[in-house]
Formats: C-alpha cells, structure tokens, sequence
C-alpha cells in the first residue's frame, strides 16, 4: 500500500509516518523543505523517540520525499498510484496544496476508478472538508462529478504533542508517548483506510471539539500565560501557581460547555482534562510557548479554540465565561514579532486600539459583555 503524505514536519513524520508505516504503507512525503526531502531521499528511514524515561525508539522505514516546488509532476503521479493521502501542513497552508492534490487526483482517474480517502490531520474543525473546497474550486463541474463519486474526505481530529525538534539527526523526532486519531467514518467511500491506531467514527463533532477545546485552548493559554510572564516552555509555565490556576479555571468553562452539548460523563470528562494538564507538564518535553502560541490570528479566529467555547458558552448559559475573556485578551497581547501574525495583530492594536483589534481579528461584537471582558482583561494584562 502507497500513501502520499503533504508536511514532513513534527507531526508528519513523529505521528502520521510511523503510523502509516506500521500499518504497512511506503509513505512518499511531500514537502517544500527541501533539506528534509533530500534526507528522506538518502536515508530513506528516520527515527521516532517517544518523551518518557525509557525513551523508547522507533524505526520508520519505507520512506522517501519530493519536493513540490521542484516536482510537481512526481507529485501528481505518486497521487495517482496512492491508496491514501493525508496532510499535515496547517490550516493556512491548505490551500496552497490544494492544485497538487486537484491535478494528482485527476490524473488517478485517466488510471483507475478506485475509491481514495483524502485526511487532512489539521487542528481546525473542517480541516478535510476545507481541502476538500479549494480542490474543488479548481474543477469543472464534470471532474466534480468524478471526484464524488470515487474521493473522500473525511474530517479528522488528531492529538499527540510533538514539539520542535532540536536533534543533531535532522530526521529524527521526539514525540510524547500518548497518542489519538480519530477519523469520520460516515463520510469515506469503500473501505476504511486500513490504518492501526486510527479509531472511526460515525460522529467527529463530539470528538474534534472536545479536543481543541481542551488541548488546544488549555495549551493555548498556557502558552500566551507563560510568554507573557517570560517563560520559555509549557511545562515550565504551567509550574507557576497563577498560570496553573487560569488554565484550570478556562478548562472549567470549556468542559462545562462541553458536557452540556454532548452528554460526556463528568468524572470521564474531568480525568481527560487531568491527564491532558499532565501532558503538558510532561518532564521530557521542551515545548516552547512560541510554538504552541503560533499563529495567534488563526487561534483567535471565530471558529477556532479561544473565541468558539467562549461564545458558545455565552450562548448556552447566557453568562460571561471571565477566565476564557482572559485567555482570549493573553492572546492578544503575545507580541512575540518573530511571529508574522502576532506583529500583525500588535500593529493593529498601536494604530487602531484594541477595540479594533479584537472586531478585526476575533469577530467579537463591541456591545456585548464577552468583547468587555475580554477588553478590561487586556487592559489588566498589559499594565501589569
Ligand atoms: N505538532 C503538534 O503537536 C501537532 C499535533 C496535532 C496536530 N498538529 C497539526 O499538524 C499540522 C502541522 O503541524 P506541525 O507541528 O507538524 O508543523 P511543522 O511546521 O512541523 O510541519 C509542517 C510541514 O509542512 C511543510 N509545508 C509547508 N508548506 C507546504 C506546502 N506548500 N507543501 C507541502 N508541505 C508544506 C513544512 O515545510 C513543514 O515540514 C498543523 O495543522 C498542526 O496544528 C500538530
Ligand atoms: O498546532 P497549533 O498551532 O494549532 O497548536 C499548537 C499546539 O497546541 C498543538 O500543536 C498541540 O501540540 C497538538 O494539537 C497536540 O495534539
């Protein structure tokens, strides 16, 4: 079996590739790095290093790269010999891969009419079905025809803490050792792409939003938190006692949310969000709060892991949810300005105020309490 994976970055090669692999796929990992694609090429084999004290090694194999900018036409062929396409590039980057992906699946339909699953492993609500609409954008109505007949693209969540890599073997990656992919069955046509650790379900909604809405906003925070506060790494910020505190309050509110629209058992509920607080203090991780704080304009977007349990919550309880205000105005204060979208915001804020900033980037209304409280906590937070 032959999977085209989009993004050999951490996630690509420490969860996705040595899934694949263990599953049985050669995997052809398409990038536009191409000191990785090179490597890959020679190598043809990395290793993943699981963060706990035995740190215990995996040996992915049956690898090997192209580089998009330079081939895009070894790209669309290895499409068109695939039995699975996966990415894990970031949401902003979908878009930018959507023509490879259009011109290898057209090209897989001169060859042979076998059903194909296309995963995009994002952390966004949509991730698949978004792929799924730049691909179509560039069809004619005919070849959309086609392509709903035979492809699929069902949405995913996909949860393993991968940090930046800092090893002297540029291939290799040190994963946590939890790990969760959950994919919507109810939208692949044939058979399920035959993938150990993949669990199925006939429902995502449940699962992609209790993820973000736990891992994904609790990092964020603590991340925002902890950069504001000069600390370097997650699991150093969540040490400081303020930090742990408002992570813990935010995670109330978003589980209160969360239980309420989907029916989770309390105790269930609660258990997934300790051990997630423990993920992210885990010891043998550096997870740097730069990297978790990335890309601050897509996090405060509507739909996205700050703004949507907050407005959902305000929504279904009809009350202010004040620690997610928090969090929401600790994103609008992270001026790290190595980060292109954190520059962008923080020039909004001196030229326009922050009023403007948060309409602009969060869709926030200004004559509601949610856009107050997010607004006397960005005051609070920057003349602390
Ligand atoms: N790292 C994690 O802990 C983690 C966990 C779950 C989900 N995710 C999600 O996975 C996605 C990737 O995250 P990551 O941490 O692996 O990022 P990353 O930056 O390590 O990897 C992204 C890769 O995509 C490549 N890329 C960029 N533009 C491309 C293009 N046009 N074509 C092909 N490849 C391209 C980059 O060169 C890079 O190798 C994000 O959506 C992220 O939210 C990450
Ligand atoms: O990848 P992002 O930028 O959406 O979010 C940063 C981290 O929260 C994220 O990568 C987590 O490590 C991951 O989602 C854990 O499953």
């Amino acid at each position: 079996m032959k999977a085209v994976h989009f993004g050999a970055g951490n996630i690509g090669r420490g969860f996705i590739g040595l899934l694949l692999y263990q599953s049985g796929f050669e995997t052809c990992f398409v990038d536009v790095n191409k000191e990785i694609v090179d490597l890959l090429n020679e190598k043809r084999q990395y290793t993943v290093q699981l963060a706990n004290e035995a740190q215990e090694q995996f040996s992915v194999e049956n690898v090997y790269g192209i580089n998009s900018v330079e081939n895009p036409e070894q790209v669309a062929e290895a499409i068109a010999h695939s039995d699975l396409v996966t990415a894990a590039v970031g949401p902003t980057i979908l878009p930018m891969i959507a023509g490879a992906i259009a011109n290898g699946l057209k090209k897989r339909l001169t060859q042979t009419k076998k059903e194909l699953t296309i995963i995009a492993c994002e952390n966004m609500i949509g991730g698949s079905a978004l792929l799924k609409e730049k691909i179509y954008e560039q069809l004619t109505d005919d070849e959309r025809g086609q392509f709903d007949q035979y492809y699929s693209f069902p949405n995913a969540a996909v949860d393993r803490i991968v940090p930046n890599q800092i090893n002297e073997d540029k291939l290799m990656v040190t994963v946590e050792p939890f790990y969760e992919w959950i994919v919507d069955q109810s939208e692949i046509k044939g058979v399920n792409p035959p993938i150990h650790g993949i669990t199925f379900v006939e429902d995502l909604q449940p699962y992609i939003e209790r993820k973000l809405f736990t891992v994904n906003t609790g990092h964020a925070v603590v991340a925002y938190l902890g950069y504001s506060a000069g600390i370097p790494y997650i699991a150093e910020s969540l040490q400081n006692k303020e930090i742990r505190e408002m992570t813990a309050c935010i995670l109330q509110e978003t589980s209160k949310y969360l239980i309420t629209k989907y029916s989770f058992d309390r105790k269930a509920h609660m258990d997934y969000v300790e051990k997630i607080i423990q993920r992210f203090a885990n010891p043998y991780i550096s997870d740097e709060t730069t990297r978790v704080g990335r890309s601050p304009i897509r996090k405060l977007n509507k739909n996205d892991r700050l703004i949507r349990p907050a407005t959902q919550y305000v929504e279904m309880f009809h009350e202010t949810p004040n620690c997610l205000a928090k969090g929401i105005a600790a994103a609008l204060s992270y001026d790290y300005l190595n980060d292109p979208e954190a520059k962008e915001i923080q020039e909004k804020i001196q030229q326009k105020g922050v009023e403007n900033a948060i309409e602009t980037f969060t869709g926030l209304k200004a004559d509601t309490d949610l856009f107050t409280a997010v607004c006397n906590n960005y005051y609070e937070l920057v003349s602390k």
